[in-house]
Parts: structure tokens; sequence; C-alpha cells
């Protein structure tokens, strides 16, 4: 009986500047992803059907769920009879902004490749993550810190690690992508800086002047509406951080430093009252 797990790793964005929205209500935008190691456990097992259990009940296993619909987006398309018992251990916040979800699927995706023994094109592969979520190609293809433009499935690969320690705070409120996506500030007329080129001097030249470039649109309007998620991004700014941001569409606010004590200090802090998560400097997914 074939059985294996894997880690899902959630992502943060440095960086996230939305530059229009397109005929079918998606938005384009530009964003730097990078990985960080708070993760998801994913179990599968060979079995004759698809079924799933979480460990968080909060969470639906059913057809609502990405890793559901992954895995019968990837039946369908692959024309396979072969079903999977699936486990997922949820420690990744939902309604985050961290694609714990979308994580998830495209760990689905690639391990049931694995499983059922199919060797999809990843251009196939690519095209099924897409229509499961605007971030799931990332975590299907890339590893370590990607540019995205398109509606985030555009991806290139940096080879870049983010040589800073990073603390991540889940504010305990969800942020629906959709609400955010809604109600942001735009600000389509504005030049877009060169997120690409920045991030390099950034991450390899430690050129701190250029972090004001890497603001995250959807920032003001969650400060606005959720006063705790501001409450944690000015405590982190207190916190003798680097760099203080939203992630994604919110609720997550995370925070790089250069010293590790300092990351612990402001990390133990934040703990008392909300789940934290570090990831050390130069983290990549395995
Ligand atoms: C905010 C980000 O996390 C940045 O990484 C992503 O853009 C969100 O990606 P995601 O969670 O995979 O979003 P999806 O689950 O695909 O879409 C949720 C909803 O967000 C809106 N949405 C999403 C992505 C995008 N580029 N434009 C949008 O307008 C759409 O209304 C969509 O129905
Ligand atoms: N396996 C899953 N894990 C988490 N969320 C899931 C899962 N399956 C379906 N969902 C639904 O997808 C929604 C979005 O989950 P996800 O974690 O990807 O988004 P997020 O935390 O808002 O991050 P982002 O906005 O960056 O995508 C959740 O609110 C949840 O209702």
């Amino acid at each position: 009986m074939k059985h294996f797990s894997v880690k899902a790793c959630a992502k943060i964005n440095l960086g996230l500047l939305i530059t229009s929205r397109r005929d079918d209500g998606y938005h384009t935008l530009e964003t730097i992803f990078a990985p960080i190691d708070w993760f998801d456990t994913l179990e599968f097992t060979e079995s004759d059907a698809i079924s799933m259990e979480c460990t968080n009940l909060d969470l639906p296993v059913d057809d609502s769920n990405l890793c559901i619909r992954a895995a019968k987006a990837l039946q369908a398309y692959a024309g396979v009879t072969k079903g999977v018992a699936m486990k997922l251990v949820k420690r990744v916040p939902f309604g985050a902004g961290l694609g714990g979800g979308s994580s998830d699927a495209a760990a689905t995706l690639n391990a049931l490749c694995r499983l059922w023994q199919i060797d999809v094109p990843s251009a196939e592969l690519h095209k099924l993550a897409v229509k499961l979520g605007a971030d799931v190609p990332y975590f299907l293809e890339m590893k370590g810190l990607a540019y995205a433009a398109g509606i985030g499935e555009e991806l290139e690969d940096l080879s870049l690690v983010l040589p800073w320690h990073v603390v991540t705070v889940f504010p305990e409120v969800q942020v629906p992508t959709a609400w955010a996506y809604k109600n942001f500030h735009r600000q389509f007329e504005r030049p877009v800086p060169e997120l690409k080129t920045l991030v390099r001097r950034l991450c390899d030249e430690r050129d701190l002047s250029v972090l004001g470039a890497f603001e995250n649109d959807f920032a003001s309007v969650v400060f606005e509406h959720y006063p705790v998620v501001r409450e944690v991004r000015d405590a982190l700014e207190a916190s003798g951080s680097l760099f203080v941001s939203l992630s994604g569409s919110g609720s997550a606010v995370y925070a790089l430093f250069e010293e590790r004590t300092a990351a612990v200090k402001a990390a133990e802090a934040m703990s008392a009252r909300f789940r934290v998560n570090m990831t050390p400097a130069g983290f990549r997914m395995a």
C-alpha cells in the first residue's frame, strides 16, 4: 500500500502592486513570492475512492476543499480510476494572505502524479493549477523567490532567497481575498517600479534604500477595516525590524530582521496573543 507525506509551505508577498482590472473581474498584479517555513502536512495513501480528513474541523473536506478539487481535476484530466485517501494536518491559518490553501492544492497535484504514476506535461499541470487558484502555480513550480505577473500565474524564478529572518503574525482575523480585491484603493496610473531589478539589489547587494518600492496595495484598506491588523503592523515596526508588510490580501503581517535575537524577541512578544511563525534567513522550499 503506497503511502507518503509532503510539506506544503506558505508564502509571503514582498511588494504587491495591482496594475489593472481585467474584463473577467480578475486583477493583474506584480509581486515577489517568498516561501516561509509555516507549513501544512499532507498524507496520501492509495485507495479506491477520493477521500479526505483534516485536523482543523473548521475546514470542510467536501468538494469546496482545494485538495479535493485538485485530486478530482487531475483524475478527470488523466482519466485515471484510482483514488486516494488524504489527510491534511492544517497549521497554516487561512484567510491570512499566506496562500495555505493554494499550497495544499499544488502539493496535492504533485503528490498524485507520483502516487498514480502519471507523467503530466508541466504546461498541462500549470493550466490545472491556475484553475484552482491564482497562487497555485507558484507552489507547484517554484522553491525560492519568484517574480509574478498576470493574475499571479506568470512566474519567473529569481534564484534568490531572503537573506533576513522573517517573523509572520496571524492577527486571528480572516480577510476574504475577494473582498480585498473589491475594496482596495486603486492606483492603476501609478508608475510601476521594476520589482524584479529592485529585489536583486535588495537581496544580492543588501541595498535597503529600495525597500520603499515594495508596497502592498491592499494594506491601506485592510488596516482601515481591521484595526487589530494595524496594531500588529505597528508593534512589528517598533520591534527593530528592517521592514514590515501585509502579506497577500491579509490578514497576516510579516517583518524582516537582520538579527535573529531581535526576531526571536518580537516573535515571543506577539505569540502571547497571536499565532506566530519564524522563518530563518535563506529559507527555500524542499
Ligand atoms: C492576493 C494574492 O494572494 C497575491 O498573492 C493572490 O492574488 C490571491 O490569489 P488566490 O487566493 O489564489 O485567489 P483566488 O482564490 O484565485 O481568487 C479569489 C478571488 O480573488 C479575486 N482575485 C484573485 C486573484 C487576482 N489576481 N485577481 C482577483 O481579482 C477574484 O475575485 C477571485 O474570485
Ligand atoms: N486545503 C485548504 N486549506 C486552506 N483553505 C482552503 C483549503 N481548501 C479550501 N480552502 C478555502 O480557500 C480559502 C483561501 O485559502 P488560502 O489559504 O489559499 O487563502 P489565503 O490564506 O487567503 O491566502 P491568499 O489570499 O494568499 O490566497 C480559505 O478561506 C478556505 O475557505
